[in-house]
């Protein structure tokens, strides 16, 4: 079982999807997501999910999409924002090749505010973002090989950072 190459965890809105992407057609490998693979399973955005279902159903889901793509991807995986909330998760992601893309709560809010709805955002104003933020750095930190500031770059400077840190070669 080799697993993926790189695992890119960070707050919402920091670029992993987008980073994630752009890194695995760097390096010649596929990318996946597990916010898609749930959505997929699903059948409805991880918004309804969340609406419909409530959180904890959608980290059920969640923890079983991260075991299934840790045991069937060998490319760029990208994980959501709160997958390394659950312990089981982050005991799955020990020893293995995880990048925490990092950003400040001003940045996080300047990003997602240009984006998609995330639920958590929509009922979290920026005191809550702030100490999810908090509650979650350490938890990144935890799991992460590598930490890569997204700050003042571009993707394609994340990516080119990414490399540098874990060493890999660009095919
Ligand atoms: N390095 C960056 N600098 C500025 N904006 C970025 C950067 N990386 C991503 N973005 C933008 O931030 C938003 C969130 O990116 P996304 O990849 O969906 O993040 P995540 O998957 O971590 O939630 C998108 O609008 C994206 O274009
Ligand atoms: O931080 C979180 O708890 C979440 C982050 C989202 O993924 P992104 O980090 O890719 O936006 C998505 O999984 C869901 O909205 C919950
Ligand atoms: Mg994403």
């Amino acid at each position: 079982m080799t697993g993926p190459v790189v695992i890119l965890v960070g707050p919402m809105g920091v670029g992993k999807t987008t980073v994630g992407e752009l890194l695995a057609e760097r390096l010649g490998v596929g990318c996946r997501d597990t916010d898609h693979d749930i959505v997929e399973a699903a059948g409805k955005p991880i918004s309804e999910i969340f609406l419909d279902d409530g959180e904890p159903h959608f980290r059920a889901l969640e923890l079983e999409a991260v075991r299934t793509a840790l045991a069937e991807h060998t490319g760029v995986l990208a994980l959501g924002g709160g997958a390394v909330l659950a312990p089981e998760t982050r005991q799955l992601l020990a020893g293995a090749p995880v990048v925490f893309l990092d950003m400040d709560v001003a940045e996080a809010v300047k990003r997602v505010g240009l984006d998609a709805p995330r639920p958590l955002l929509m009922m979290n104003p920026r005191k809550q973002w702030r100490e999810l933020m908090d509650a979650r750095r350490p938890l990144y930190t935890e799991v992460a090989r590598a930490v890569v500031s997204t700050e003042n770059r571009t993707p394609d400077e994340v990516v080119g950072e990414i490399l540098d840190v874990l060493e890999l070669k660009q095919k």
